[in-house]
């Protein structure tokens, strides 16, 4: 082995350059300026032993002694590497001693090297294995290469690879091995390897490896490439996206805590990780939370059934695909039904109910006390149905426990007689292997018996109907949810749209179940009588008889989820501002509770305790702030309200103490108490300064008054309504139950017109109340000759003295009307219109007649009276059939306040409206009628 020196020249890690190879490389100013003066020192081209480095800086033992072929300085090159040398790899030579880390100063010193001995000659099976694997590699990498230079350079060295010696092989295995790449540790094994036959044996398992590392690399980016759709790939690139970026922060952070001085991120994000940032993580924990809640679903249930076959499709779907994110949106509503049987997720609290506590009953009248004035029937029947509710699950309970005890009698007569004689337990038990107690969930059988009766909320407007419901809720300590039905035209808006549909989801029903989250919550089904009627969008009205039915709604179907669901044990409550419009099946289905309206005395209670308080809060003010005084209030409910309910009143209380909340803050701000806003602790201060201030001339004013009112809320809408009421020839007062539920008067107006003896009808009648229109003719007609209207009983009142026609008209023409009642109205109107005697305008009835002149029962009589004491009336005359239900329904002080006078006959009322002795009877009419 031959020894000399040469100048060693590191190589940056992970350079390696072989024997027979080129390279070109960027050198520091320092080394480019010694090997300048090298080349400047030596009469040929220097040669220089480069080194490779590992990665901790270690030099190599073994080198190639290389030329420099070119040293240059380009002028646009980096100026911490100004220099780029170029180097021919001649031999491999070791370094006589190893080296330590060279640091800049020791660059191109000289040291000792040993060139290898001259290198045997190579077996033939060696040399055809090396090729075999190196023409298979350059076949692999031609075809893999893009650019065609590359591939033709691959084909080149596959030739001169066929046609080479085997003393040149060795010499080959270097040239491939700087050519093909390949890893440090590859070139580095090759570099190192003197012996020609082991290198040839080394080059052989580098290359296959390499070969099989690029063919399992390129099957994988196919495999890959054809899988992966656009939404995929950009799936993939959001992926790495999210990855970068979390990188990017965690660096920011971490330069963050280094430099308290950088700017600080905006938001409630600085120094924290906001909800929105970590979406990868976030979606992770989704997943598991959907997974999760599958498995508490109960064993073998169909929910669970289902669950498990969508999540294992969502698992074979890519994420991002748009079917993924329809199952996963599937799965999430399917897992947030409360199923009966599943395990409690502990998102929402399994809380005991209240009717099996103590003094349930009494603290449920409380609570709807608390909630609602008046009202007292209908408290004490929704005292019944919660004592009803009671009872159920009370006996449901007492069920469960007979069972179960019935399981252990049973569990230990089957081991009693097994162990006895095993053969024949196993005869006596087969055949009532059904009798064995299934492994029914105990709750389930608790559950099964609290379900009641479905009530029905029917009456006028802001009635109190909707929060009635809410408090049976709160009674019973269940989630309470309302579904507005008012307009729901479509099947699918109850039943959901089946998932075949694009963006479908579930109905109504499952939407208020996932917001109750439990499968005992009380659902209020507000206005069904405004669900629209059968049509091509099928019928919901059908729909909701699925969900009401207790026959039926253990296994309510929603299209959308397509598991049966169990909605018994759900309270529902509807509620409607009038039977009409509910199909008779529906209402079959539940128990009516009427709601009439209130007395002007309990919309002043009602406004005194409830809406009043209620506007003060939702103002921001307290009592010491605003008070209004009882005149000004009775004047808000008459003058500026007439309706059944409460809800225009609460909007009119709410406009008075809005004005006065600007006033408050207007003088608070000038004066500087509290800043305008009250609070408990200055509660004090403030009324003592109040009362200053309702002393002096100008200031703020607490009081609200009736002379007030009008600079408020404008001029009174219902002022001096009574005053046009007049008493008019063939002009009456009838009473009206209108399309809300809500009672009022209506005139019946008639006038003569020339003709010829007809009847004309108009104001939107319906076919009942124009036929009441033509018996009460006809009853005139033939009592004309006793009302001494004509002269002789065969005489006709329209044809003489001259022929007339007369026109009915009840006025709001727009606005049907029908029903029976209006008969005792139209009578006294034509015996008004015939005689000329007038019906003073204080008086209403209602009434049905027959043409023998009885007077027959009618409904909405709470109504009707309410309506009338609303609009003033002081005399009221009604059937006297219908004298129970006034004495029932309406108020002792509506009762006390108005005259009623019950009826049997036409006569009667006759006599009531007119006056008796007002009408000219004939003697023999009196005598007739008296006999009869
Ligand atoms: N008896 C009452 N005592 C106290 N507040 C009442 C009473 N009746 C009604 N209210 C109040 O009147 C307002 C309207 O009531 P609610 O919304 O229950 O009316 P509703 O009958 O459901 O009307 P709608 O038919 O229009 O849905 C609520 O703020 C309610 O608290």
């Amino acid at each position: 082995m031959s020894s000399s020196k040469l100048p060693v020249l590191p190589l940056v890690h992970p350079l390696v350059l072989l024997p027979a190879s080129r390279i070109s490389l960027p050198v520091p100013t320092k080394v480019g300026e010694a090997l300048l003066s090298l080349i400047d020192n030596s009469d040929s081209l220097p040669i220089v032993a480069a080194v490779p480095t590992s990665s901790t800086n270690q030099l190599a033992e073994w080198a190639t002694a290389a030329r420099v072929l070119r040293l240059v300085k380009p002028p646009a090159r980096n100026p911490r590497q100004p220099y780029l040398v170029s180097l021919h790899g001649l031999t491999r030579v070791q370094l006589k001693a190893p080296l330590p880390i060279l640091d800049a100063s020791s660059v191109l010193l000289a040291h000792d090297i040993n060139y290898p001995p001259t290198e045997n000659l190579p077996t033939r099976e060696v040399v055809d294995k090396f090729k075999t694997a190196a023409l298979r590699l350059l076949d692999r990498l031609a075809r893999d290469s893009i650019q065609q230079a590359r591939k033709d350079g691959y084909h080149k060295i596959a030739g001169m690879l066929e046609d080479i010696t085997d003393a040149r092989a060795a010499w080959m295995a270097d040239v491939l091995a700087g050519t093909v790449g390949g890893e440090f540790e590859d070139r580095l094994a090759i570099l190192s390897t003197p012996d020609a036959t082991d290198r040839l044996q080394l080059a052989t398992t580098i290359f296959i490896k390499l070969a099989s590392i690029s063919e399992v690399t390129k099957r994988i980016s196919n495999a890959v490439d054809e899988s992966l759709s656009k939404q995929q790939k950009e799936f993939f690139l959001r992926q790495q996206l999210a990855a970068i970026q979390r990188e990017l922060q965690a660096l920011q952070r971490s330069n963050g805590d280094k430099s308290p001085t950088t700017t600080p991120r905006s938001g409630a994000s600085e120094g924290t990780t906001s909800e929105l940032d970590d979406d990868e993580q976030h979606d992770a924990d989704d997943m598991a939370d959907l997974k999760r809640k599958i498995e508490a679903m109960a064993p073998g249930s169909e929910e669970r059934k289902m669950g498990v076959r969508e999540w294992r499709r969502l698992k074979r779907i890519p994420q991002g695909s748009v079917e993924n994110g329809v199952i996963r949106n599937y799965l999430e509503w399917l897992t947030s039904v409360p199923w009966p049987n599943s395990t409690p997720s502990g998102d929402i609290p399994d809380t005991p109910s209240a009717a099996s506590q103590k003094n349930f009953l009494s603290n449920a009248r409380a609570q709807l006390d608390a909630d609602h004035y008046g009202l007292e029937k209908i408290k004490r029947r929704l005292i019944e149905y919660l004592a009803v509710v009671r009872l159920r699950e009370a006996a449901g309970k007492r069920e469960e426990e007979h069972q179960r005890h019935e399981d252990v009698k049973l569990q230990a007569e089957v081991a009693k007689s097994e162990s006895s004689s095993p053969e024949k337990s196993l005869v006596k038990y087969r055949p009532n292997a059904d009798s064995v107690p299934r492994t029914t969930p105990p709750n389930e059988r608790e559950k099964k018996a609290v379900r009641g009766p479905i009530l029905l909320f029917v009456g006028p407007p802001g009635t109190g109907k909707t929060s009635l419901g809410l408090s049976i809720a709160r009674a019973l300590n269940r989630p309470f949810q309302r579904i507005s039905l008012g307009g729901v035209r479509d099947e699918a808006e109850i039943r959901g749209h089946r998932r075949t549909y694009v963006a479908s989801g579930p109905g109504l029903i499952v939407q208020a179940l996932r917001r109750a989250g439990r499968a005992d919550g009380v659902i209020l089904l507000d206005e069904i009588d405004k669900v629209g009627q059968s049509n091509f969008h099928g019928d919901p009205g059908a729909a909701l008889l699925e969900v009401l039915d207790p026959e039926q709604n253990h296994s309510f179907n929603d299209h959308y989820v397509n598991v049966p669901i169990d909605l018994s044990q759900i309270l529902f409550i509807c509620t409607a501002n009038t039977l009409e419009t509910i199909s008779a099946p529906l209402l079959d289905r539940c128990e009516v509770i009427q709601l009439s309206g209130y007395t002007h005395d309990e919309k002043l209670h009602i406004a005194r305790r409830y809406l009043l308080p209620k506007q003060l809060k939702a103002n921001g003010l307290t009592n010491a702030e605003v008070e209004i005084t009882e005149p000004a209030l009775l004047r808000i409910a008459t003058g500026y309200t007439r309706e059944a309910g409460v809800r225009t009143l609460e909007r009119a209380i709410g406009a008075v103490i809005r004005w006065k909340a600007v006033e408050w803050a207007e003088w608070a701000e000038d004066n500087d108490v509290s800043n305008g806003i009250s609070s408990p602790s200055d509660t004090k201060a403030t009324s003592q300064a109040l009362v200053k201030a309702d002393v002096k001339q100008g200031e703020y004013k607490r009081l609200v008054e009736e002379s007030e009112l009008e600079k408020i809320l404008g001029i009174a809408r219902w002022d001096g309504d009574e005053r046009d009421r007049e008493e008019r020839r063939g002009v009456v007062y009838g009473l009206v139950v209108m399309g809300q539920g809500e009672g009022g008067i209506l005139p019946v107006e008639t006038i003569i017109v020339p003709g010829q003896g007809g009847l004309k009808l108009t104001g939107s009648l319906g076919d009942v109340i124009k036929e009441s229109g033509e018996l009460a003719l006809s009853w005139v007609k033939k009592h004309a000759y006793d009302l001494c209207i004509t002269n002789e009983r065969s005489q006709d009142p329209l044809k003489l003295p001259d022929p007339i026609d007369i026109h009915l008209h009840l006025p709001a023409g727009a606005t049907k009307k029908d029903g029976p009642s209006a008969g005792v109205a139209m009578t006294c109107a034509f015996v008004s219109l015939l005689t000329g005697a007038c019906v003073p305008a204080h008086i209403a009835m209602t009434g049905e007649i027959t043409l023998r002149g009885r007077v027959t029962p009618v409904g909405g009589i709470k109504e009707k009276v309410l309506g009338a004491h609303r609009a003033q009336i002081t005399k009221v005359i009604l059937p006297y059939a219908n004298r129970k239900d006034v004495e029932h329904d309406v108020a002792l002080e509506i009762r006390n306040e108005m005259e009623f006078v019950f009826v049997r006959t036409v006569r009667e009322a006759l006599d009531a409206a007119f006056g008796k002795g007002a009408l000219p009877w004939r003697r023999d009419a009196l005598l007739l009628e008296s006999r009869l």
